[in-house]
């Protein structure tokens, strides 16, 4: 038998399938309309990550294979993002231009069905969501190798808004031109985030090509479209936007690169049964005062998975700490371990709570 007579009865079966998917797909869409309009009715939002999350964790833990977990929940992150489009499309403000982690980090988190919004600066992300112009931000809150964002940091200590989910996307850096050759090329150009954490390869590869620190790795791409003497380290999404090949990929000094993001919005997520609870504190500048601080949370069995500080620029306090706990702040134990929090700092503000990243 050749091979195409082989294929023909298995596609045929996949064709079978297919047709059933989609008329389950369909089912499902119409469901999510019915949410929409009981929904419409009180005004409740539409984007709920904690009922989100849940749908994904259940996928994974009860798929049975061959797929794997992670392929399944990209799969299932599109049908809500499909089905979430028709109760009402989603505007996400993040911070761009196009192909930057920022962008991809917008899908990651809303699926492709959403309308992003790029804007110039973090500020203008905040701005948006702040204003209602989008109904959520999405901003750079840490790299794993180069540090925190304090941009974002000082934002979130301003802002009313409230953090509604955290995405932590892998950060690859790829060495792009148009030609996919280095020949030609006087300037290697990138966010200096992105060139400081490729420059053990760059030092390397290419240490006497001009470095240039340019807004965002999306400018850098779409300066080397533009200019067959510049090279842009990017993400490869932001090359295939500008239509640029790859010199060398991977090419970031750590190879397991991460960069954490916050979504921001005017919504109080609520708890989706393994979550995350982010607040700022300060103490005043007293001996023992950041380690009594931090008691309540001990006393009342709080795991605290992150903890920053960030100088204060202003006022009596000498620093600010961003501290993130295990669980919501309406679980019991939390609920207490933050009144107890409240009571001994000098300041306190409570960020959000949120599903836990996948
Ligand atoms: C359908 C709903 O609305 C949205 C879409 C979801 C989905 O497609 O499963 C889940 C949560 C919401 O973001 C819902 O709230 O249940």
């Amino acid at each position: 038998m050749t091979t195409d007579n082989k294929l023909k009865p298995l596609r045929e079966q996949i064709d079978s399938i297919d047709a059933q998917i989609l008329a389950l797909l369909n089912q499902r869409a119409r469901v999510a309309q019915e949410v929409g309009h009981v929904k419409a009715e009180t005004s409740a939002p539409v984007f709920r990550p904690e009922r989100e999350a849940q749908v994904l964790r259940s996928m994974a833990d009860r798929n049975p294979g061959p797929l794997v977990a992670h392929d399944v929940q990209t799969i299932f992150r599109e049908i809500m993002s499909a089905c979430r489009a028709l109760e009402k499309r989603v505007t996400v403000a993040y911070l761009g231009p196009v192909g930057t982690f920022s962008e991809q980090a917008v899908y990651q988190q809303f699926g492709r069905a959403v309308d992003a919004i790029a804007c110039t600066s973090i500020d203008e992300v905040f701005r948006a969501a702040e204003a209602g112009t989008a109904d959520f931000g999405v901003v750079p809150v840490e790299n794993s190798s180069e540090g925190v964002i304090n941009r974002t940091l000082d934002l979130l200590l301003q802002t009313t808004l409230a953090i509604s989910g955290e995405i932590s996307i892998p950060v690859h850096l790829s060495l792009m031109t148009r030609s996919g050759t280095l020949d030609g090329i006087t300037q290697i150009c990138a966010h200096s985030q992105a060139l400081a954490q490729s420059q053990v390869w760059l030092n390397m590869n290419t240490p006497t090509i001009a470095r240039q620190a340019v807004a965002s790795n999306g400018e850098a791409a779409r300066m080397a479209s533009d200019d067959p003497q510049v090279a842009a380290v990017a993400g490869e999404i932001a090359g295939e936007k500008y239509n640029l090949q790859v010199v060398n990929a991977h090419i970031q000094d750590d190879p397991h690169n991460r960069t954490r993001f916050a979504i921001i919005g005017r919504l109080h997520t609520t708890p989706s049964g393994k979550d995350q609870t982010s607040l700022v504190l300060s103490v005043p500048n007293k001996p023992g005062a950041v380690y009594n601080l931090l008691a309540p949370l001990a006393a009342n069995d709080v795991s605290m998975t992150r903890f920053e500080s960030r100088p204060a620029r202003m006022g009596t306090w000498e620093y600010y700490f961003y501290v993130d706990v295990e669980g919501h702040a309406q679980d019991a134990k939390v609920a207490r371990a933050l009144d107890e929090l409240k009571t001994n700092a000098a300041f306190f503000k409570l960020l959000g709570s949120y599903p836990a990243s996948l």
